[in-house]
């Protein structure tokens, strides 16, 4: 069943009842749609649709209510409503009568037209090929994730958008009681309206030259900000935090008249995906070599990446205003690397260089134009534009934005897009000196808003006709993702995501990440699970943009998390309400002391390891007894020393005969709490008196050492 808790959601909530005002439908009847989708919604019209279904159940019901995509059967009845989503008064009685009750179509998703005339009378569905599962499950009135399972019990995978195999389906078929007729293939449909494709050939002679994108890769400290900070003449370096580049930006220079992209690249390992992605739209690769410390780990997989890609590298070997400075060590380390400079006869220019200084920039901007001018950058600007998102966040005022780089043709205001699962109007674009403009050509970084939500870092930007069918693709991206998850997880219903978010792993430290952008929250999660996990790990429950709210805290009491904050605040009133919760809040702006505070926390979790400690020795001389009480021994300690509280084991030749706790110690008529080697005293044992002269006492404390990882 579908959580209750509000809390669950960590930005939007969207509960049943929402979503019946909206189309003004019966709560009932949207729990029933629900249902025919899998999600079970047993708290009526109070549940709340999870948060990573809240897109798919919008465009669900959007293409269920909605006139553009209203069935053909029930179309003509619908009245005229302002906003277009009033379902259709035919609809509504049928959500209010008994129907589906029973019937295969409990589900209660009115059959589209095409699909009840599929299924004959006697127990006979017709459908074209390649049959698709929604298809089937419609014409057999199943859940699409009812038949993805027993799909799964024949053998075959498959997502709710994805076609299967002709013989699985009349199995299915037939153990649903249904025969399956397999209709002629549909006639290809009519070529797509979207997207619009650019034309495959381009005349050479809209051809134009464009600036060459360049990357600054290498080693964390090498100096890649500064430099970039230097060819920028801004000061980004002293604004960043533990002065470490946090995620991909972009930023045009000008040099002898001539434009270049600098794309930001991240130098901690954290950061590898974002500077694959980073190598993978960049033409020139910069490697910076600090020339006091040569080539380190880092350096070598930035390199790697650059080699993979087939970019060309250029060195430039930094800090050589620095006294230590070995520029020569660098042309080694690279001849050892398999570039040869061109210092010593190799192709790779090399350019010393020092950020701090300025020497040698002039020289390094000359020597990218010239690696530019031998790769002959070229791009159409008059073609619609297509590139990739760099970095993509939500922001106050503005909604979803998306720092792109347009790879080709040019982008305006006004132009449709589609981003990996999120569409819509360019409203505004922002270039990175923070200006607002119409238009972004080739090679051109700009900030784009006016999506319907924020996309991955990596996500390709397309242009489409319309905005109906940068929707419609989107709703198919996010169905057939959907379908996806269905088919490899068998049945992601709600419920399971509670129970698994409630579930209190004593094995792992639940987390929930909230980061100012996507790209950072995306590198924590991927360093938390490097982190070594034989005894513990971190577990990922939610990792989300924005500032952490009141939705985190209690979604952190619902899964025993701790809310780890990067680069965000705590919205007000939130850090009160953790404490009543008793949620930990960590807010952080480096990511090294993120992980290192983490790697603690999961050590901290474990119990802790216990050692024993000897801490004396001592030898039964005689047995004393009391007038009153137990007896105690007569005792030379001959090492280290007797505590009172301490533990004691007595060894009789050796065998073991006691195991507890000094009780108390005696050194001639008075109570003492230590007595050390050499002196002699009575002990006490707690609970223990049978001892005989020379048996021999252990004396040993139990020491806790924090469990290590
Ligand atoms: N003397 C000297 N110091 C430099 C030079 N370039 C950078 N530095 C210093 O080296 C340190 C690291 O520089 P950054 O530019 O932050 O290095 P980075 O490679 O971008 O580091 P990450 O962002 O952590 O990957 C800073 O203290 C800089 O001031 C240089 O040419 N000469």
């Amino acid at each position: 069943m579908l959580p209750q808790q509000e809390d669950l959601k960590l930005g939007k909530i969207l509960k049943v009842k929402d979503i019946a005002k909206q189309y003004g439908v019966p709560a009932k009847s949207v729990i029933e749609e629900l249902a025919g989708q899998g999600i079970e919604a047993d708290d009526a019209e109070n549940s709340v649709i999870p948060d990573d279904m809240i897109e798919l159940v919008e465009m669900y019901f959007a293409d269920l209510y909605d006139q553009d995509s209203e069935p053909a059967a029930a179309a003509d009845k619908k009245p005229a409503k302002k906003g277009g989503k009033k379902p259709p008064a035919g609809r509504r009685e049928e959500h209010g009568g008994d129907r589906g009750k029973g019937s295969p179509h409990k589900g209660g998703r009115p059959q589209p037209a095409a699909v009840s005339s599929a299924r004959a009378a006697g127990g006979k569905v017709t459908l074209p090929a390649p049959i698709i599962v929604k298809a089937l499950a419609e014409a057999v009135g199943k859940k699409p994730n009812e038949l993805i399972t027993d799909l799964i019990k024949l053998g075959e995978l498959a997502g709710i958008n994805q076609p299967i195999s002709e013989a699985n389906a009349r199995k299915l078929c037939a153990s649903y009681g249904y025969e399956l007729e397999i209709g002629a293939a549909p006639k290809p449909a009519p070529a797509p309206a979207a997207p619009a494709k650019p034309k495959p050939e381009d005349n050479p002679a809209n051809l134009k030259e464009r600036p060459p994108v360049v990357t600054f890769m290498g080693h964390v400290d090498h100096g890649k900000t500064s430099l970039q900070d230097a060819v920028r003449h801004t000061h980004v370096t002293a604004q960043e935090a533990g002065a470490i580049t946090q995620h991909i930006g972009a930023s045009t220079v000008t040099h002898n008249g001539k434009p270049i992209t600098f794309i930001d690249t991240p130098g901690h390992a954290a950061f590898t995906n974002m500077r694959a992605r980073g190598a993978n739209l960049t033409d020139i690769v910069v490697l910076v070599v600090s020339a006091t410390e040569g080539f380190k780990p880092q350096t070598v997989e930035a390199m790697n990446h650059a080699k993979a890609a087939k970019v060309p590298i250029i060195v430039a070997i930094n800090k050589i205003d620095l006294p230590e400075a070995d520029p020569d060590k660098i042309l080694l380390h690279m001849q050892q690397n398999g570039l040869t400079s061109e210092d010593w006869g190799g192709d790779v220019g090399t350019v010393r260089v020092s950020a701090k200084t300025g020497q040698g920039l002039p020289d390094l901007l000359d020597r990218i134009l010239l690696e530019a001018e031998i790769l002959e950058l070229k791009a159409n600007p008059k073609r619609r534009a297509a590139g990739a998102v760099l970095e993509a966040q939500m922001e106050v005022g503005l909604g979803p934005t998306a720092s792109v780089l347009v790879q080709d043709g040019t982008l305006h205001v006004g132009d449709t897009i589609l981003c990996g699962e999120h569409y819509g109007r360019i409203r505004t674009l922002i270039n990175d000196k923070g200006e607002r403009v119409k238009t972004a050509g080739p090679s051109v970084p700009v900030k784009v808003v006016g999506l319907s939500g924020v996309p991955e870092a990596g996500d390709r930007l397309e242009i489409f006709e319309s905005e109906k069918a940068a929707r419609a693709e989107a709703q198919e991206r996010v169905a057939a993702k959907r379908g996806n998850m269905l088919a490899t997880s068998a049945i992601a219903t709600a419920e399971d995501l509670f129970s698994k978010l409630n579930s209190n792993n004593q094995n792992s430290l639940n987390i929930i990440i909230k980061s100012d952008v996507k790209g950072s929250g995306e590198a924590i999660a991927h360093s938390l699970a490097e982190l070594p996990h034989e005894k513990i790990k971190a577990e990922v429950v939610a990792n989300a943009v924005g500032p952490i709210s009141e939705n985190d805290i209690s979604l952190a009491a619902a899964t025993n998390s701790i809310v780890v904050g990067f680069h965000v605040r705590v919205n007000p009133g939130v850090n009160e309400m953790a404490k009543k919760q008793k949620v930990e809040i960590r807010l952080y702006s480096i990511i090294y002391e993120l992980l290192e505070d983490i790697t603690d926390a999961l050590a901290g979790k474990l119990e802790p390891e216990k050692r024993e400690k000897p801490i004396g020795e001592a030898k039964i001389l005689q047995i004393i007894e009391l007038s009153k009480g137990p007896k105690i021994c007569g005792c030379m300690v001959e090492s280290g020393s007797v505590r009172v509280g301490a533990k004691a084991r007595v060894r009789r030749d050796g065998d073991l005969i006691y195991n507890g706790e000094v009780a108390s110690l005696r050194r001639f008529k008075d109570d003492v709490k230590e007595v050390k080697a050499g002196l002699e005293c009575g002990i006490r044992l707690d609970n223990f008196a049978d001892f005989l002269v020379n048996d021999e006492i252990e004396i040993y404390e139990i020491e806790l050492k924090k469990a290590t990882l």
